[in-house]
């Protein structure tokens, strides 16, 4: 019981201080882009079979070593999209995921991106935006997608963009890698 109370503690001193160990990222990007594939690939290295996140998925997870994220990932859903903002306090990164053979919905993506970094909840905040689907053909390559998202629009904030494939896990693990360098650079100071 006092292990307990003295771990809640701890937790509530993260929260109110801003020093949790753990970082708090985000995963939007429209529906079907592969958010859950990603988490859960991640998270146990497998391949899950997923279906549309009507809500939330939450895990744990050290991609790096010393390093753990708290990743929220949300569903994508045009009528689910309003949902969002609610997920943006505290957020620490931004992982945007793109499927780059979608190029019908590229400009969509980058509206509904650009709505998520004018919220003053995610000044700052650094986005690695993963160009998924890499495996499909007609993929946009990363420059493509980095292109048609119009990230040298942005300004003030910390970017990367990271070619992956989710099913067999390329560029996966970087992505993560490339948050937390992202995240420290940001915080560091
Ligand atoms: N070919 C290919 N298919 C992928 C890749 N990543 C995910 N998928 C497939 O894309 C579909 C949607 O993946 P999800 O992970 O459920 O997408 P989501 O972004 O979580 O979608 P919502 O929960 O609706 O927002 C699934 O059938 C995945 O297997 C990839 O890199 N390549
Ligand atoms: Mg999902």
């Amino acid at each position: 019981m006092g292990l307990l109370m003295s771990k809640l503690f701890e937790v509530l001193q993260g929260f109110s201080t801003g020093t949790n160990s753990s970082t708090r990222v985000l995963m939007l990007g429209l529906d079907a882009a592969g958010k859950t594939t990603i988490l859960y690939k991640v998270k146990l290295n497998e391949t899950v079979c997923t279906i549309p996140t009507i809500g939330f998925n939450v895990e744990t997870v050290t991609p790096v070593k010393g390093v753990t994220f708290t990743v929220w990932d949300v569903g994508g859903q045009e009528k689910i999209r309003q949902l969002w903002k609610y997920y943006y306090a505290n957020t620490q990164g931004l992982l945007f995921i793109v499927d780059s053979a979608d190029r019908l919905r590229l400009e969509e993506a980058k509206s509904e991106l650009f709505g998520i970094l004018q919220s003053a909840d995610m000044a700052r905040v650094p986005v690695v935006v993963v160009a998924n689907k890499q495996d499909l053909p007609g993929a946009l390559s990363t420059a493509e997608v980095a292109h048609g998202l119009g990230m040298r629009e942005m300004r003030n904030r910390k970017w990367h963009v990271q070619g992956a494939c989710a099913v067999n896990g390329d560029g996966v693990f970087e992505s993560m890698q490339e948050m937390a360098r992202l995240v420290k650079e940001v915080y560091k100071s």
